[in-house]
């Protein structure tokens, strides 16, 4: 008798479906049953990922939910924003546990996700029971839930470096700016001018300043955590690189705190949560120390100057920006041990 839970990944050929792949393929407790593809169903996952030929998955299925009802127990949607807004009711329900990657159901207000997305936002119901799923501040609510909404891979990495100091209040939260880049990974798989070799590659810019559809989200937990409306400051920038994102955060320190009380309120609030590392006084976090990886490594310097302090946050966007925490979403859903299949060591240099 098969006694794993049985998976199913849509979005299947993009980075973050991919990615679920990977991970999944050593998880002890899941078996892949299904990969789903709108645009390839019938053709072999080796054919375009012959890095993957080792999955035991005939051809890639349709995108049929009677289908996916049988062949599945819980399914991953890395699907584009707008496509899961549709899709996740069809699979819920058809009685399947989802974790969806997209941002369709990440911003409580649907008419907050209209005006950051252009999109028509998702049914309001659906919007009021997902469950954000940013594990090590939300993991007790996620819980025994058969529908989470994975968070975004600039939130991740944003969220999980300001939170403790905004819940303790150490740090003002109307002075906060962040200052975020990302590998080209983030955009995702499809081709397009701004990932393109010859505009990237040697090359460092800005995009989307003051209109991220990330800030709402980002705006959304702070406010949360904080008890009180908190606007950011945001900027996202594109490096020359594959994976990987850094965010800076600058931020007015409440009464007198140094970089060893930071360091010790970060530890004790992450204290249990293995995929957050504290990093020593004056030791610098660097994207390559979390490559491949599901950590989220942090560190630490107080300004007594300014009366600021600087955090430093670093995830590898595809897996604690998504696919990584994905899963681990599903091992807090199920009740499992968060770090199943999970256990990778950053892959350096
Ligand atoms: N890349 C990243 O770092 C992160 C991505 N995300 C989010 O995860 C989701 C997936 O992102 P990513 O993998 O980068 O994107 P990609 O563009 O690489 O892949 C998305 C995949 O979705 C599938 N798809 C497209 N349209 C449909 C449809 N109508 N029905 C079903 N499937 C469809 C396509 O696969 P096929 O043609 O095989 O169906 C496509 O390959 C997005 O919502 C993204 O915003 C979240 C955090 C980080
Ligand atoms: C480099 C890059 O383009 N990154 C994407 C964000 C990544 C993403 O996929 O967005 P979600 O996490 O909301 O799904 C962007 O800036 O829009």
């Amino acid at each position: 008798m098969n006694t794993k839970l049985r998976a199913a990944i849509v979005g299947s050929t993009g980075y973050g479906g991919v990615e679920v792949i990977r991970f999944l393929q050593g998880h002890p407790h899941v078996e892949i049953t299904s990969v789903i593809s709108s645009s390839n169903s019938g053709e072999r996952l080796s054919e375009g990922f012959p890095h993957l030929s080792e999955i035991m998955i005939e051809a890639l299925d349709a995108v049929d939910i009677a289908l996916i009802a049988e062949k599945a127990d819980v399914v991953f949607t890395a699907t584009p924003h707008g496509v899961s807004a549709k899709l996740v009711p069809q699979l819920l329900e058809a009685g399947l546990k989802v974790v969806d990657l997209s941002g369709d159901f990440r911003l409580k207000d649907g008419s907050v996700y209209e005006t950051w997305y252009k999109k028509s936002p998702a049914d309001e119901a659906l919007l009021a029971q997902a469950v954000y799923g940013l594990c090590e501040v939300f993991g007790e609510e996620v819980k025994g839930l058969d529908f989470v909404s994975n968070p975004g891979c600039y939130p991740t990495a944003t969220l999980l470096g300001l939170i403790p100091a905004v819940a303790a209040g150490w740090i003002d939260p109307h002075s906060i700016i962040i200052d975020a880049k990302s590998g080209v990974s983030g955009a995702g798989r499809g081709t397009s001018l701004i990932s393109h070799f010859a505009e990237i590659n040697e090359n460092f810019k800005a995009y989307k300043v003051n209109q991220h559809q990330h800030t709402p989200e980002i705006e959304q937990a702070l406010t949360q955590v904080a008890g009180e409306p908190v606007v950011v400051t945001f900027t996202t920038h594109l490096t020359p690189m594959t994976r990987g994102i850094m965010s800076t955060m600058y931020a007015k320190v409440n009464g007198v705190h140094t970089d060893e009380d930071f360091i010790e309120l970060y530890k004790q609030y992450y204290e249990g949560r293995r995929f957050v590392r504290i990093r020593d006084k004056g030791k610098w976090p660097a994207t390559k120390e979390v490559f491949g990886s599901n950590y989220c490594d942090i560190g630490f310097a107080v300004d007594e100057r300014t009366g600021r302090v600087t955090i430093v946050s670093v995830i590898d966007n595809l897996v604690k920006g998504a696919a990584g925490q994905a899963i681990q979403n599903l091992n807090l859903m199920m009740g499992w041990d968060e770090t199943l299949g999970l256990s990778l060591t950053p892959i350096y240099p």
